[in-house]
């Protein structure tokens, strides 16, 4: 079983990135520019995922989805959330099957 103390790391330098400098952090820039600009990351991110699942190269998809989830993560921080938050859905949604979890996203 893969551990998530890796993406836990990451998270806790995005927290402590929210108090650097933006001229010599990739990540404190991106809190500076705002919320815009950071959901455009990620929409970027995400085409650029679409783009590489279907060029054949998979370390090309490996790659682009580690940067999308990296600036999921960021936006996760910038609204106050992280890795655990995302962790406990999924396993929430573990829990949930079928009928029920249609019925459980519209509550
Ligand atoms: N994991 C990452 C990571 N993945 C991707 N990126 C950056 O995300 C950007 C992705 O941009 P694109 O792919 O769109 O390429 P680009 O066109 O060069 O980027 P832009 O000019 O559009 O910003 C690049 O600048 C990458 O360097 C990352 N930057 C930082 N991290 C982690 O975040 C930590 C904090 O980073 P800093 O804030 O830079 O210290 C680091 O220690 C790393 O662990």
């Amino acid at each position: 079983m893969i551990d998530l103390e890796v993406l836990r790391r990451v998270s806790d330098t995005l927290e402590a990135r929210k108090s650097a400098n933006p001229d010599s952090s990739y990540v404190s820039s991106l809190y500076a520019k705002g919320n815009d600009a950071i959901c455009k990351k990620v929409a970027e991110e995400a085409a650029e995922t679409i783009m590489a699942a279907k060029d054949g190269d998979r370390l090309h998809l490996v790659r682009e989805v580690v940067d999308l989830w990296f600036h999921s993560l960021v936006l996760l921080r910038h609204h106050g959330l992280g890795v655990d938050d995302v962790v406990a859905e999924f396993r929430r949604r573990e829990g949930i099957s079928g009928i029920d979890e249609k019925n459980a996203r519209n509550k």
